[in-house]
């Protein structure tokens, strides 16, 4: 299968280096340092598993049409990035959000009506141009957005767990992109704020509450909009909280890395759907408010 990965930092490196280890026809398209490095000395995981592959790694999307772009850029490039790869999305081209955050299989649906949704709990990060640490071994979550399976869907399935990502298929994936995003909701700006790792939310007694009354903001606006969840957000929440004791969460690594958070995909995308059905979600707003008066000052 000819898989572009549009957004090769992190966790889409993860993804195409499993693809490409096991013979699938790989593109890694990210930022210059990366891909030049790659283009050197291959791309190398370490961590869970210690491997080295050579795909093909560039800046920009080739012209020819693929039969598969995952999208693994942060939730606020997705439209700058599916605009640039507008070319190269043909009438048979599937787009895989694996993102975190509302709103970007929506984005997709503008350019094509083969778009699946993804739910990810790998977890990787950068060590350095060209290396890549899976630091945390999980389960995907795929199906056809909205809702659905077709062919390509069960297709797909069989080649990323013969690649070793476990993944799931799910008739609901709306329910779980809902799912996730209100649970990181409800811990990465407050573990952004509070500069605690996630251990901290689930053993302190006021920041588990609000945990559970962010948690509860997006559910009425979920329900209200008509999302049947898989897995209901309070059951996720504590279950994530358990499984990523250690983890300063990616919100609060962005802020200490002064890059821009997701906050406005995630908080910002359960005010926005809240208001347009009338529901106001004061504590939603108030975290949003204050992880970007966090962020980067360039977003004043
Ligand atoms: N990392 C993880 O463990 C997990 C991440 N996720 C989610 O996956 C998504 C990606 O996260 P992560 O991999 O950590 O993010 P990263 O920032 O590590 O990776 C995204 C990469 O895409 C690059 N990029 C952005 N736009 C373009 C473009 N148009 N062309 C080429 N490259 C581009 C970015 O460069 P630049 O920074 O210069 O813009 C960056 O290098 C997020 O939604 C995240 O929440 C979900 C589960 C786990
Ligand atoms: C699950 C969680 C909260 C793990 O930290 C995450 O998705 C993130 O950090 O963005």
């Amino acid at each position: 299968m000819k898989i572009y990965i549009l957004g090769a930092g992190s966790i889409g490196s993860l993804f195409g280096a499993l693809l490409s280890r096991v013979g699938e026809d790989v593109i890694l398209i990210g930022r210059e340092e990366h891909v030049k490095e790659i283009n050197r000395n291959g791309l190398k995981i370490v961590g869970i598993e210690e491997f080295t592959v050579y795909p093909e790694a560039l800046t920009r999307m080739p012209s020819e049409p693929p039969d598969l772009i995952i999208l693994s850029t942060k939730s606020h490039s997705t439209e700058y990035a599916l605009e640039c790869a507008r070319e190269s999305i043909g009438k048979n081209t599937w787009i895989l959000s694996i993102q975190n955050g509302l709103g970007n299989e929506e984005e997709a649906l503008r350019y094509t009506k083969n778009v699946l949704g993804g739910i990810t709990t790998n977890g990787a990060m950068i060590e350095r141009w060209g290396v890549v640490k899976w630091v945390g071994r999980g389960i995907t979550i795929i199906g056809d957005y909205p809702r659905g399976i077709s062919p390509f869907t069960a297709e797909l399935i069989e080649i990323f767990n013969k690649a070793g990502l476990k993944t799931e298929l799910s008739e609901n994936i709306e329910g779980w992109k809902w799912s996730k995003a209100i649970v990181n909701s409800a811990i990465n700006p407050i573990g952004a704020i509070m500069e605690v790792k996630n251990v901290k939310i689930l053993e302190n007694e006021y920041l588990l509450k609000l945990a559970k009354e962010v948690v509860k903001e997006g559910c009425q606006v979920a329900t209200q909009l008509g999302v049947k969840f898989e897995k209901h957000p309070m059951e996720l929440l504590i279950e994530t909280l358990e499984q990523t004791r250690e983890n300063y969460n990616s919100m609060l690594q962005d802020i200490r890395r002064k890059k821009k958070t997701e906050i406005d995909f995630i908080n910002g995308k359960i005010i926005e759907y809240g208001r347009k059905i009338g529901l106001e979600v004061p504590l939603n707003f108030a975290l949003w408010s204050m992880v970007k008066a966090k962020e980067i000052p360039q977003t004043k």
